[in-house]
């Protein structure tokens, strides 16, 4: 995958198919991948199309528990856990980005808050330049 879709990522989502063995063979694949341009963020596992076959959900796989990941069984097609894994991913997103020691998160965010205060100064300097509404002269 281009490593710009890993750039500025605070959390990631693999998603594999209970269906097709070869997805989840590829897992370790995606995530050595992720792993060199993303070290720390948060990452969970997902065992797709559940409703397709719920046998599947008796099944242990093992991927998760070796890299110590969360790890949901999800249908797209029905719902299952779809809203509590996005939910899950977006806190753990948000905790990750707001406690980051990566030195390149660090970086980010320097120049996050960098930028906003040269707009909250912009903003300031154009309210004082402002001329004052005068009311209609009758
Ligand atoms: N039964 C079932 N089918 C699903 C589920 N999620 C996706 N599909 C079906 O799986 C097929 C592939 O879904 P896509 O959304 O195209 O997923 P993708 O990852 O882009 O798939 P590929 O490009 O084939 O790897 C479609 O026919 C979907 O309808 C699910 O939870 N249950």
């Amino acid at each position: 995958m281009h490593p710009s879709y890993y750039h500025k990522a605070h959390a990631c989502i693999m998603v594999f198919d209970v269906q097709r063995k070869v997805t989840y063979k590829n897992l370790s694949n995606w995530y050595k991948e992720l792993r060199e341009f993303r070290p720390e963020i948060p990452c969970i596992v997902v065992a797709n199309k559940i409703d397709a076959d719920m046998k599947m959900t008796q099944k242990s796989f093992n991927f998760a528990r070796k890299f110590n990941l969360p790890f949901y069984f999800v249908s797209a097609a029905d719902g299952t856990n779809v809203v509590k894994l996005f939910s899950d991913a977006i806190k753990l997103a948000v905790a990750y980005k707001q406690n980051s020691r990566d030195f390149m998160d660090e970086v980010m965010r320097e120049l996050e808050n960098f930028d906003l205060q040269q707009k909250g100064e912009d903003f300031s300097d154009k309210e004082e330049s402002c001329p004052e509404e005068k009311p209609p002269s009758t």
